[in-house]
């Protein structure tokens, strides 16, 4: 062995006479999730010194990739505080949807690093938007030069509890949703809960799907809070606007990335097939792709939710007053039960034979049990779906009894 190579014992051994060599490394991992409002208000510090791993300093520049539509808000604000601070930033504005989730945008990412002359290791981009300009910004970090670092300023409901808090990047591939990604963490990402003031309705309905998510798969207590608070805290854009808003939105953020957390940190990379946290979605990445761009993210999670609701209540596994309880707080929340790409049984058989190529050859369907737990299942067939479907529909059209049986006019239709 030459001196200065480090080999795990036991890594050399002859097999038949021939040498062969098995390396193994273990990868530290750490990033930081930080919550701030108001980080470009000119008194807050958060960006300079709030992620131990990523100091800003006076003098440092950063390339900055935005939302157009956060850009036309906020850029002028977080110039000033980038000039405030004495930090040179270079602001390259992007259009981040989900139809545009594809290739293109990340070699305009790419080209934006290269115009900057990006410092592999000490500039790292901040990507400033929802989950698609996260995604595709950390995807094109996570290839240029096999990794930059990146941080990331989610400005969506969805990209605050979900896709700003997980390892995954990506981008769709023709009708793949996230067919191309990566998981490669940001250093780190700053929460910041007063950019929601000015989305949406739609979008913070968006964001409030994958919370339910958390809560129907983990934790009764959120589906409570949800119940009772949800429609309240979405009118007000989880901005806080009374004492009793602001502790219900914080619980509600706060309680849903502690559980998502706690589902990814064990199973960063996915070794294990069965997550809990792919709830929602096993039907909605196909059903997504077919209706783009009628269909937002979450809308697809609901209605894929909605309908393993259906069929766990079919499977005895929830009762129809929990059912009914759940598909209650879905309309509350601003969210579709039913889309006509649920008429379409072919449709959802694809969408389960894909999920089945994804998850290595197995279903691995999570399926609520009761309100706020889970099993997974692998037997689901496409009678079963079918019926489930038209559970789902005689719930959306107010045909169901409430001891759970369709009325007459709905059998068989
Ligand atoms: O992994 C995370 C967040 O990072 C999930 O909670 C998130 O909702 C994912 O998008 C879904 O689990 C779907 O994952 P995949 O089908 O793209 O592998």
């Amino acid at each position: 062995m030459r001196s200065g190579t480090v080999f795990t014992q036991g890594l050399r051994q002859a097999v038949g006479g021939s040498p062969f060599w098995t390396v193994e490394a273990v990868r530290q991992v750490r990033y930081h999730v930080v919550s701030s409002n108001g980080l470009f208000e000119p008194g807050n510090t958060a960006l300079l010194t709030g992620c131990p791993d990523a100091p800003l300093h006076p003098g440092d520049r950063r390339l900055v990739v935005i939302d157009q539509n956060v850009d036309a808000l906020y850029g002028a604000d977080m110039c000033a505080w980038f000039t405030a601070h004495g930090v040179d930033a270079t602001v390259v504005p992007l259009r981040a949807d989900e139809a545009v989730k594809q290739w293109d945008a990340v070699s305009t990412v790419v080209d934006a690093m290269n115009d900057f002359g990006i410092d592999r290791r000490r500039e790292p981009v901040l990507a400033v938007g929802g989950g698609v300009l996260t995604d595709v910004v950390g995807f094109a970090a996570s290839l240029y030069r096999r990794g930059t670092p990146y941080i990331r300023i989610p400005t969506t409901l969805i990209g605050l509890v979900d896709a700003g808090v997980g390892v995954k990047t990506g981008v769709n591939y023709e009708r793949g949703k996230n067919r191309l990604g990566t998981y490669a963490p940001a250093t780190a990402t700053f929460l910041d809960r007063s950019f929601l003031r000015s989305l949406s309705l739609r979008h913070i309905s968006n964001g409030l799907a994958e919370i339910l998510k958390m809560a129907l798969i983990r934790s009764e207590d959120l589906f409570v809070l949800l119940e009772s608070r949800g429609a309240a805290v979405r009118a007000d854009r989880l901005q806080g606007t009374t004492e009793d808003l602001s502790r219900a939105a914080d619980a509600i953020i706060a309680e849903s990335i502690h559980l998502m957390l706690e589902e990814l940190q064990p199973n960063l990379w996915e070794s294990a097939l069965e997550r809990c946290v792919d709830y929602g979605h096993t039907f909605s990445p196909t059903l997504e792709m077919h209706a783009l761009p009628e269909l937002l993210h979450g809308e697809a999670v609901v209605i894929d939710m909605a309908l393993t609701t259906a069929l766990a209540t079919l499977r005895g596994d929830v009762t129809e007053a929990q059912a009914q309880r759940i598909y209650d707080v879905i309309r509350a929340l601003g969210l579709p039960l039913w889309n006509e790409v649920l008429d379409d049984p072919a449709l959802l058989d694809d969408a389960l034979r894909d999920t089945v190529r994804h998850r290595d050859g197995q279903q691995r369907l999570p399926l609520p049990v009761g309100i706020g737990r889970h099993r997974f299942v692998n037997d689901v067939t496409p009678a079963e779906l079918r019926d489930a479907a038209r559970l789902l529909r005689g719930h959306a059209e107010g045909h169901v009894s409430s001891a759970g049986a369709l009325v007459p006019e709905q059998v068989g239709a």
